[in-house]
C-alpha cells in the first residue's frame, strides 16, 4: 500500500471527514482506527482514520499529505468507532467532535514523546493475573441472587438493581465482577460512578478485593500524564476494571464484558455542554452493541429505567433490606415549620435531636442544597437587592471572604458598606446558605466538631477526600453540606439527618423537579442508620423541615415508598404526554438581546413547520429560558417533541442540516433528551 487515501475525522465543528494522501513507508501501514497527524489550516492536528480508500473525490492538487501515523498505538477498535459514530448521529454532532475528545490530550500532540513514554511504562508494569478476589463477605440471599444474575448473564442483558439505601449494592457489583473476571480470562469491566469524590471509596474497595487485577480510573481531575496512562491501560486491555465518571463511557475497551452504572438516577451522568450525552443511555447502547450485560443500580431509579423495568425490558433485581444485620431504614419525620418556627434556620425539634446525638457521641448530618452565607443581601430601607449585573440571578453573600459572588458567571465584588441606591448602612442577608448554618451551629454547640462540605469548602484538589475521611474516621460531630454529601457515602456513625429547606423545589416549573427532589431526599435520608444500632444508642431518624407536611412527596418519603411514588409520577407523565412516553429535543439560542435569540428560534421553527405534521412532530413556541440572562447574554429555547424516537431522530437530522445552512450569527445548540426544561 504505497499510496492510499486516509479519511480522517478531526475535532472541528464542520460536519465532514477529511481526505489525506498517504505515501509513507510500508512498515507503517495505516489501519482504520489509527491516529494520524495531518496539516489542517495553519496547524498540525491529530485525527482518527475512519476509512482508507484508493481514490478521493478531492482534486489531486488540493490533497495534502498526512504527516505521520501513530502505528505504535493499536488502532481504536471498530466497536469503539461505532460507539462514537452512534453518539455523533444521535446527538447530532460531527463525528470528530465526539471521537477526539474521547482520546487523551497527550495523544493529540504533534510529538509522540508522551505516548512512547507511557507505552514503555505500561510494558514494564507487571500485573498479577490472579482474578481470585480476597475477603469477600458472605452475601445475603437477595444479594447472592442479584450477583449471580449479573455474573451469569449472557448476551445483551440490561438489569436494574433496585436496592434500598445501604442494601449492599456495591458488594453485589464486586461479586458479580469477580464472576465475570474468573470466567473471561481477558475480559474487562467498566464501572461508572456519578462523582469523582465517590471514586476513592470504591477504588480502595476494588483494589483491596482484586489485588491481582489492574484497575484504571478515568475522571476529569486526573492530570494529563495520568489520564494517558490509565486510558492506555484500558485501550491495551491491560486494565481489567475501569472505574470512572461519565466520560469513561467513551473509553476504548476492546474486551468489555460488563458495564455497571452505580446510582444510575444521578443527574451528573448527563453532560451539560458540548456533546450533551447521557452516559447511562450510551452505556445501554454500548452493551446492546457488544451483546453484554449492563447493570443499572439505584435505590431511587430514574423514571426512564423504572419504566423499562416495569415493562420487562430491563430485568429487575431487588434488594429489599439493609445489608448490615440490625441496620434499619431511619424513621422519617416531618417537622411543621408553621408550628415549630425555625430560629437561625433550625427548628426546636431538630436542635434537640442534634443535642441528643452530641450527648451520645453520634454523628449528625444537615443537608441544605445552597452554598454561600446567604443567597442575597438587601436594603430594608429602599428595597435594593444584590442582583448580578450580568445575570438574572442574585449575587450570593460569601461572608468569610467579604465578597458577593454570582454562582452563574462568577462575578465578584466586595460587600458594599452601604446601600448603592440610598446609602443606608444597614444591609441585611436574606435567607440561608450552608456557611450561615455552620456559623449558627458553632454558636449553639461551641464544643461540637462541625464540618461543612460543599463546592466552596472543597475547592483545593484532594480536599473533598480529606473532608470525607475526617467524617469516616469519626472526627466530626455535625456535618453540614450540599448535594455533595447526599450520595453514595457509607457514613457508619450517622444516626440523624436534618433536611433544611426542601420546599422550594416542590413548586418548580420543571416536571422533573419532583422526581429529582424525591431521589435526593431518599438518598440523603439513606445516609443514616447504616450500621447496627449501638447498645443504648439512638434509633436513626431523619427530620424534614417543611411548610407543607401534607404534600404527597413527603408522605411517600415517610413511608420509604419509592415504588408507589414512582408509579404515581409515571401515571402523571403518561397522562400529560411527557417522557418517558414522549421524546424531546431542545434547541437553545443565545444573543446579546432576547429578541435576537427568539427571532432565531422562530426562524428555525418556520423552516420546518410544513414538514412536521406528517411525521407526528410537535414544535413548540420559542420561550425565554427561566434563567434568561447569564453573563450578558439572553437565552431562549424551543422544545420539539414526538411520541416516536425514530421520527424525532429523522426530523432532527434534516433540521440540523437546514439550520447549519442558515449560517446565523446567533449562537445555538441542540440537546437531545434534555433533562432541564
Ligand atoms: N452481605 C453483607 N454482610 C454484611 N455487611 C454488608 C454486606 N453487604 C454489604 N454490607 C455492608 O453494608 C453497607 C452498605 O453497603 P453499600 O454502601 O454497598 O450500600 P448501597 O446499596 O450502595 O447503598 P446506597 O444506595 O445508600 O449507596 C456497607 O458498609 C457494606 O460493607
Ligand atoms: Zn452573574
Amino acid at each position: 500500500m504505497p499510496h492510499c487515501i486516509l479519511r480522517i475525522a478531526l475535532d472541528t465543528p464542520l460536519h465532514a471527514v477529511f481526505d489525506y494522501r498517504w505515501s509513507g513507508a510500508e512498515a507503517e501501514r495505516p489501519q482504520v482506527g489509527h491516529l494520524a497527524l495531518v496539516p489542517f489550516g495553519t496547524r498540525e492536528v491529530v485525527g482518527i482514520i475512519v476509512a482508507i480508500s484508493e481514490a478521493s473525490e478531492v482534486a489531486e492538487e488540493k490533497l495534502k499529505d498526512a504527516l505521520a501515523v501513530r502505528t505504535q498505538l493499536a488502532p481504536l477498535p471498530a466497536q469503539w468507532l461505532a460507539l462514537a459514530g452512534f453518539a455523533a448521529e444521535y446527538y447530532q454532532r460531527p463525528l470528530g467532535e465526539v471521537a477526539l475528545p474521547g482520546v487523551p490530550k497527550n495523544l493529540r500532540l504533534s510529538t509522540t514523546v508522551a505516548l512512547d513514554r507511557a507505552i514503555k511504562k505500561l510494558a514494564k508494569t507487571t500485573i498479577g493475573h490472579d482474578p481470585v478476589p480476597v475477603g469477600m463477605p458472605v452475601l445475603n440471599a437477595e444479594q447472592q441472587q442479584a450477583a449471580d444474575a449479573i455474573g451469569g448473564a449472557e448476551g445483551f442483558a440490561p438489569m436494574l438493581l433496585y436496592g434500598v439505601t445501604g442494601s449492599g449494592k456495591t458488594e453485589v457489583y464486586l461479586q458479580a465482577c469477580a464472576q465475570v473476571l474468573a470466567r473471561e480470562p481477558d475480559g474487562q469491566i467498566l464501572v461508572l460512578v456519578p462523582e469523582i469524590n465517590l471514586t476513592p471509596q470504591l477504588e480502595g474497595n476494588i483494589r483491596a478485593r482484586f489485588p491481582g487485577v489492574m484497575l484504571a480510573t478515568l475522571h476529569s481531575s486526573l492530570a494529563e500524564g495520568e489520564r494517558m496512562l490509565h486510558w492506555l491501560a484500558a485501550h491495551q486491555g491491560q486494565a481489567r476494571i475501569v472505574l470512572g465518571t461519565r466520560l469513561a463511557i467513551l473509553a476504548s475497551l476492546p474486551q468489555l464484558k460488563l458495564i455497571v452504572i452505580d446510582e444510575e438516577h444521578d443527574p451528573s451522568y448527563k453532560q451539560q455542554e458540548g456533546l450533551r450525552y447521557s452516559a447511562r443511555d450510551l452505556a445501554v447502547w454500548r452493551a446492546w452493541q457488544l451483546k453484554i450485560p449492563v447493570v443499572l443500580g439505584s435505590a431511587t431509579p430514574s423514571l426512564e429505567s423504572w419504566h423499562h423495568a416495569q415493562s420487562g425490558r430491563y430485568r429487575k433485581l431487588e434488594l429489599r433490606e439493609r445489608a448490615v444485620k440490625q441496620a434499619v431504614l431511619p424513621a422519617v419525620k416531618l417537622v411543621n415549620m408553621e408550628h415549630d418556627k425555625p430560629d437561625g434556620g433550625v427548628t426546636m425539634q431538630l436542635k434537640a435531636a442534634l443535642r441528643q446525638r452530641l450527648e451520645r457521641g453520634e454523628q449528625s448530618l444537615l443537608f441544605l442544597n445552597r452554598r454561600g452565607y446567604a443567597p442575597v443581601i438587601c436594603c430594608e430601607a429602599c428595597g435594593w437587592v444584590s442582583d448580578c449585573q450580568r445575570c438574572t440571578a442574585f449575587m450570593v453573600l460569601h461572608k468569610g471572604e467579604f465578597k458577593l459572588r454570582c454562582h452563574h458567571c462568577s462575578l465578584e465584588m466586595r460587600i458594599p458598606r452601604h446601600c448603592p441606591t440610598c446609602g443606608n448602612v444597614d444591609l441585611q442577608p436574606l435567607g440561608r446558605g450552608t456557611q450561615r448554618i455552620e456559623e449558627n451551629l458553632r454558636e449553639w454547640f461551641p464544643a461540637a466538631r462541625i464540618l461543612r462540605i460543599d463546592a466552596d469548602s472543597t475547592r483545593r484538589k484532594g480536599s473533598a477526600q480529606e473532608a470525607f475521611d475526617t467524617v469516616h474516621r469519626g472526627d466530626v460531630d455535625i456535618l453540614i453540606g450540599t448535594q455533595m454529601v447526599a450520595k453514595g457515602h457509607d457514613f457508619k456513625k450517622l444516626t440523624l439527618v436534618g433536611i433544611l429547606n426542601p420546599d422550594t423545589a416542590l413548586f418548580s416549573q420543571d416536571y422533573r423537579a419532583s422526581e429529582r427532589l424525591f431521589a435526593q431526599l431518599m438518598q440523603v435520608a439513606g445516609r443514616a442508620g447504616r450500621t447496627a444500632q449501638a447498645e443504648g444508642g439512638s434509633a436513626s431518624e431523619v427530620l424534614v423541615q417543611t411548610r407543607y407536611p401534607e404534600h404527597p412527596l413527603y408522605g411517600a418519603l415517610v413511608r420509604h415508598d419509592y415504588d408507589r411514588f414512582a408509579g404515581a409520577l409515571l401515571a402523571e407523565r403518561g397522562q400529560a404526554g411527557l417522557p418517558p412516553y414522549l421524546y424531546q429535543a431542545m434547541l437553545r439560542a443565545e444573543a446579546p438581546e432576547l429578541a435576537k435569540a427568539i427571532g432565531f428560534l422562530q426562524a428555525a421553527r418556520d423552516c420546518m413547520q410544513a414538514d412536521t405534521i406528517a411525521e407526528g412532530i410537535t414544535i413548540n413556541e420559542p420561550i425565554p429560558m427561566s434563567m434568561t440572562r447569564v453573563y450578558n447574554v439572553d437565552r431562549a429555547q424551543l422544545l420539539v417533541e414526538s411520541p416516536s424516537r425514530p421520527a424525532l431522530q429523522a426530523f432532527l437530522k434534516e433540521w440540523m442540516a437546514r439550520l447549519r445552512d442558515m449560517k446565523s450569527r446567533v449562537k445555538w445548540s441542540l440537546e437531545v433528551d434534555p433533562v432541564d426544561i
